[in-house]
This record gives C-alpha cells, structure tokens and sequence, in this order.
C-alpha cells in the first residue's frame, strides 16, 4: 500500500523527515509512534498527497504522489489532527457535501450518509449542528466522512488526541472493524496504549528518523524485559538509582520514580524491602512500548 524509501521532507533548512524506508502491507493496522515533532505528520502528508516530499522515493497504492496525486487521494480516506468538519451544516450535510464531492449522486450519497452515520453511531444526531458534539462524536463523524468515498487506505493522524477513555475505547472498536472490513489503516499517534492496542506493525519515530520496527510484541521484546518494577520515593528521600543496580537488568531514573527492568519485578520488591528501604509506592507492571521508547531514546513519550 505504501513503499518508502529514502523518504526526506525538509522545510527550509530544517529536515523534518530524514530519509525514513518504510512499507505497509495490504490489510494491516500500521503506526508511526513517536513524541510531538518526530515528525509523523510530515510523514503521513507525503503519503495522503497534500504535501511533495524534498527526496527519495513514495509509492503510495503503487503510484506515485508526485504525479498521481489525485487518482492516489480518490482512493485514500483521510483523517487529519484537527477536525475540519463545517460547523455550519448539520451532521448529515457533512457527509453529504463529501458525497457530492466524491462524484456521488444525490441517491447514491444520502444512502452513504445513513450508513455512515450507523457506522459513526451517529444516527439519532443526524440532524443535529455539529458545534455543540462532544469530542469524541466529532472524531466519529470525521471519520465516518473520510469513509464516505470507500478508501482502501486510511490514514489517521493522532485518532484519540484529547479524548476521555471511554471515547477511545469507541473509537478504537470503530478503526477494528474497519479492519475487519480489510481497510489498511496507518495510524500516527504518541500514545503508546493506542499503538499496543491498534498496530500490527509500527515504527518507533524520533527527530525525523525511524529508531525500531517491528510488531509491539516484538519491540517489547527486543528492547525491554518481561516486567518492570516502579519505585517512587518521598520527596526529599530519594535513593540514588545505583542502590538498585543488581536487582535488576537495568535502572532508569526519572523525574519522579525510578525504574527496575526484570524478569521477576515482585522478587526485586522483595529485595528492596529487605534492605530497609521503603517507597513511597511501588508497582509491578509488564513492559510497555513507553519503555521501548525510553530505551532506545532516553526520553519519555509524553512529556
Ligand atoms: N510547515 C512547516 N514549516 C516548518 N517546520 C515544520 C512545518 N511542519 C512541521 N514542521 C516541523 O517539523 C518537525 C516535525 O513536525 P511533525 O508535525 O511532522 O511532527 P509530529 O511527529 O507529527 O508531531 P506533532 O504530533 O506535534 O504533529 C517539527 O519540528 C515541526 O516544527
């Protein structure tokens, strides 16, 4: 569905996107994980079309954006960070503008609407403005409009940013039926839950450049340990990291906690209480793809 190679975006002097190669394969839910300005959505622009790459080579449905643009974008859905749904018109003229847009008849495009708007659980709203939706209804029906032309691609820049979790969990059941569905879907997002939850396969982003690939599974796999024992101290009472050094496969101090990286975080509990230490919380948690992230960057993904 997308083939990338070499694949550079600079704007000015700055490289936003540093020659990344990247492939997503029919059918899969792909993802670019990565903090705020690691560049995914510079990324996913060159893939929907709307912004030329600097260098390298983009094949997106086999064509190239350069000089397909439009044949590629007829094919894609797209949905971008912020909504861009037209506050004047009502939830189902939203969908209905797109229709029209796509070449559909008038038919053709109010039967697309009821769907959709099934699809988005949106149906007893059809009628209803689209100011006053929540946050969570307005992604919903954003996506249900990037659906209105059948996309075989569908490219969601940062799905979930701001919503509450309940709001998630229904928008994340929608993305999984779409798959069901065979839609390929490439995701961006900063929220390493999401990547777990979604993503077949993703790559791990940082300063324009890929730093992993491969399933979550994997990466949690190749870059962390089974498990992870969180230690936070009172204020004022911190122990130096190093105290911890051999319970475990490796420490990491933050901020706020320090981190224990093992295959057995309870034994490793057990230990430091039986040197007399007591924090303040502790936690025994498996690994996460936040943890891949820390390790491979020395950074948090969420600030
Ligand atoms: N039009 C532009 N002109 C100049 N710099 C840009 C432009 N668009 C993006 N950038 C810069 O490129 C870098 C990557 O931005 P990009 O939006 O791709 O990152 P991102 O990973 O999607 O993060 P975010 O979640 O904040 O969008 C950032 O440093 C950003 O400031």
């Amino acid at each position: 569905m997308v083939q990338a190679k070499a694949l550079t975006k600079r704007f000015g002097e700055f490289e936003a996107v540093r020659g990344i190669d990247v492939e997503v394969r029919r059918g899969e839910a792909f993802g670019f994980l990565g903090p705020n300005g690691a560049g995914k959505s510079s990324t996913m622009r060159m893939i929907a079309s709307v912004s030329p790459r600097t260098d390298g080579d983009l094949k997106v449905l086999g064509m190239d954006p350069n000089t397909d643009g439009p044949r590629i974008r007829a094919r894609l859905g797209v949905v971008p960070q912020q909504d861009n749904l037209d506050n004047e018109l009502t939830v189902q003229q939203n969908l209905q503008v797109y229709g029209r847009y796509f070449g559909l008849s008038r038919a053709q495009t109010r039967r697309k609407a009821v769907e959709l708007l099934e699809f988005a659980q949106l149906s007893d709203r059809a009628d209803a403005e689209v100011e006053p939706l929540s946050g969570g209804m307005k992604r919903r029906l954003t996506i249900a409009r990037s659906l209105v032309n059948d996309p075989e691609l569908l490219l969601l820049d940062e799905p979930t940013t701001g919503l509450d979790p309940q709001a998630r969990h229904l928008l994340w059941d929608r993305l999984f039926r779409l798959k069901a569905q065979g839609v390929t879907l490439i995701v961006t997002t900063h929220y390493m839950d999401e990547a777990e939850q979604l993503c077949d396969r993703l790559v791990v982003m940082d300063g324009g450049r890929i730093v992993a690939e491969g399933s979550p599974a994997e990466l949690i796999s190749r870059y962390s340990t089974r498990e992870v024992l969180e230690l936070r101290f009172p204020p004022g009472q911190e122990i130096p990291p190093e105290r911890f050094t051999d319970l475990a496969d490796r420490v990491e101090a933050l901020p706020d906690r320090i981190l224990l990286y093992t295959t057995a975080g309870e034994a490793a509990l057990e230990q430091v209480h039986a040197r007399g230490l007591r924090p303040l919380s502790s936690l025994v948690r498996r690994s996460t793809l936040e943890d891949v992230f820390l390790r491979l960057t020395g950074r948090t993904l969420v600030d």
